[in-house]
């Protein structure tokens, strides 16, 4: 997950092989809740990881239901089957609206005292029609806050009240679905001897999540009937069985980008089309239905069970004007895909937006506009005039008003014609639900390499390069390029292929750096299966490195694993001709100097740190000799570029140096 500040997205081109979807939070959340009401172990293959599914294991644990992650996607619950939860206890929900609705149903039917409280802007998201309907019950709930919204005390301690179950139990279904998917969760619980009615006031909006709802209950023994999704019936004597194992299926809204990308880039030029992995058309999920929605729009899509094949169909994609009641959180998704459609799309019947997350109408509408867009907006619709011309399109800092949904949407704007690149704010946000998405969409999406921002950091030996570039690549969710590592390693091999670094073993010495068998992971470097990150560490192997890299036949073969770093979404890259001879394009090199007095007095602190005793002035002399060999070699020496940016960070701390860093690459962005 990118927990950096922003995130830029390059310029994007096409879209291809396979992407694995997370597990849907809808049914995550509620089958957690469901093995918590049941009897016995559930085990919970497939589950969510995200911050929602996070607060509602954190809050199950609390009520002392037994909570096992297994690793893997994996969770074991042992239900509360008819036990009080434990009871006083505060729950936080952060924004999780499947975690806040439901557990305030069903600990207000258990009995007991608890505080549910979230983030602020779960403060702001309408509860009251649910506690409404369990005050007519005689439940009693409070609103600590503003009326008719969290945070809410549930006040129990004497045992649960005595409840009216005799009349039908009276909800609006206008709002939020999520008001009538709590009472159908929670009352079972209190369907003992006697049918528990509920009745849906106004029409009933998102009616594909009641369906999930209904499935879920289903699998854990509850037979819930309906009229025509205004009157339901939850039958005396139910029984919450675990069905020991379920499967969370994974997440349809999710899989709204990726069939988006595949309309929009994918199956061009003779290519396959994107494959989505984890949810198809037999999804029980109503935001499966976003198919038909991208279909209208031109997406070619081949499904089956779990999963999906999309790619272009027709181009530009075709406008629509569509009711989207029944996909409320995938429609957004298409006021993005109207960017790049023939005519005005209109998507109406989505109030709903307005208190999800953040108002997504307005969002939407102000981050569109952001770009170029033409938009409107009502109290329930929205329309999206596609930009003209290419060069109508503008670079935009997308504000995501920590929704998840707003910053996977916009990530589609990168395959916007004008070649322009889009900054997406915040993107840790998508740890709602889809805490990779940035990393599955960057598997799927290809760029030329030369839209992908290089960040090169030439200099002399402990001028802080290494320091300062990872630092850099860290803020800006870059990749990280240590290419004297490469060097070192190369020289290491040798050693251990006992083939001393002379001249004379150059064409041997090229041929073991070109099938070096070396790995990048996490941090640290292997060579085949031996962890070297600290053995390439030492002076001597610095001063092997420099020897071996003076060789034109041995660069020349580690080329090309250098370029293999210039991958989406950017590449900080640090080494001695990173500007020069590497990636001579790059849109910022930077030469990174300091007195050979500070780089004595550094390294020895770092060798001092780590337990290895030096002189600084031994040090002083061994840096000048490597730097002067680096320097002198005919074979991209040891220089500056050109148009690099000298920095003599001498008297700057790190942080300093990575700031004015940071500085010249912002100067240099279109936001
Ligand atoms: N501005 C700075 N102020 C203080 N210490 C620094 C600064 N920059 C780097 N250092 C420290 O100097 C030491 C050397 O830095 P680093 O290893 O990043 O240099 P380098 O240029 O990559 O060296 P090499 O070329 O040998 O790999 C490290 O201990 C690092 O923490
Ligand atoms: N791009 C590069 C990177 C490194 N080298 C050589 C020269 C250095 O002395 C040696 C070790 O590099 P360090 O890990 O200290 O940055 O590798 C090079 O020639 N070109």
């Amino acid at each position: 997950m990118y927990s950096t500040a922003f995130l830029d997205l390059p310029p994007l081109r096409q879209a291809s092989g396979s992407v694995q979807l997370p597990g849907s939070k809808s049914i995550s959340n509620r089958v957690l809740l469901l093995a918590a009401l049941s009897e016995g172990t559930t085990e919970v293959h497939d589950l969510l990881a995200s911050d929602d599914t996070r607060v509602m294991l954190d809050a199950l644990r609390a009520l002392g239901c037994g909570v096992h992650e297994a690793g893997g996607g994996v969770a074991c619950i042992t239900g509360l089957g008819g036990r009080r939860p434990a009871s006083p206890a505060k729950l936080f929900l952060g924004n999780a609206g499947t975690a806040m609705r439901p557990l305030t149903a069903a600990l207000a039917l258990l009995g007991g005292e608890y505080e549910l409280s979230g983030i602020p802007r779960m403060h702001e998201r309408p509860i009251g029609d649910l506690v409404d309907a369990l005050r007519q019950l005689g439940c009693r709930i409070d609103c600590l806050g503003s009326e008719g919204y969290p945070p809410l005390r549930i006040d129990h301690e004497g045992g649960l009240p005595p409840l009216r179950l005799d009349a039908p139990i009276r909800v609006r279904g206008d709002v939020s679905s999520q008001f009538l998917t709590a009472l159908l969760l929670a009352l079972p619980l209190v369907a003992q001897e006697q049918d528990v009615v509920i009745e849906v006031v106004g029409a009933l909006i998102s009616r594909p999540y009641i369906h999930i709802t209904l499935e879920l209950l289903a699998r854990f023994g509850i037979a819930v009937r309906h009229d025509d999704w205004q009157r339901f019936v939850i039958p005396a004597g139910s029984q919450y069985r675990s069905p020991g194992q379920i499967h969370v299926e994974a997440d349809a809204s999710s899989a709204s980008y990726f069939i988006a990308a595949g309309a929009m880039a994918a199956g061009l030029d003779g290519q396959k089309p994107l494959k989505i992995l984890g949810v198809g058309l037999d999804s029980i999920q109503g935001d499966i239905r976003f198919v038909e929605a991208a279909q209208a729009m031109g997406a070619r899509v081949a499904g089956g069970p779990g999963w999906l094949e999309v790619g272009r169909g027709a181009w530009p994609l075709k406008a629509i004007d569509l009711d989207c009641n029944h996909i409320p959180d995938a429609a957004m998704t298409l006021a993005v895909m109207a960017l790049y459609a023939d005519g005005v799309t209109t998507l109406r019947n989505i109030a709903s937006w307005r208190v999800k997350e953040t108002d997504r109408i307005a969002a939407m509408a102000c981050e569109l506009r952001k770009l170029g867009a033409t938009v409107e907006e009502g109290p329930d619709w929205l329309s999206v005039a596609p930009l003209p011309r290419a060069a109508d399109w503008r670079a935009a800092s997308i504000h995501t008003y920590d929704d998840h949904r707003v910053a996977m949407c916009f990530s589609l704007a990168a395959f916007n014609p004008a070649g322009l690149p889009v900054r997406i704010e915040d993107p840790r946000c998508v740890g709602k639900t889809f805490p990779d998405y940035f990393e599955a969409l960057f598997a799927v999406a290809q760029t030329p390499p030369e839209r992908i921002p290089v960040i090169c950091i030439d200099g002399p030996t402990a001028s802080g390069k290494g320091t300062v570039a990872a630092q850099v690549a860290q803020q800006l969710g870059y990749h990280f390029l240590d290419s004297g590592a490469m060097y070192r390693t190369a020289a290491l091999a040798a050693m251990r292929a006992g083939i001393a670094i002379e001249a004379q073993h150059e064409p041997r010495l090229a041929e073991l750096a070109r099938h070096l068998p070396v790995r990048f992971e996490g941090g640290r470097i292997w060579l085949a299966g031996d962890d070297i990150t600290d053995a390439i560490r030492t002076e001597e192997a610095g001063m092997n490195a420099s020897r071996v890299s003076a060789l034109p036949a041995v660069r020349q073969a580690l080329v090309a694993l250098q370029l293999g770093f210039r991958r989406l979404p950017g590449l900080v890259a640090d080494g001695r001709d990173m500007g020069t001879v590497i990636f001579p394009a790059a849109p910022l090199k930077v030469f990174l100097t300091a007195s050979a007095a500070v780089r004595a007095e550094r390294r020895h602190k770092q060798l001092i740190s780590k337990g290895i005793s030096a002189t600084i002035s031994d040090l002083r002399a061994d840096l000048e000799a490597r730097d002067a060999r680096d320097a002198s070699r005919s074979a991209s020496p040891l220089k500056a570029a050109e148009d690099a940016l000298l920095l003599d960070n001498s008297l700057l701390t790190i942080d300093e140096a990575v700031a004015q860093v940071v500085a010249w690459w912002q100067a240099r962005q279109p936001f």
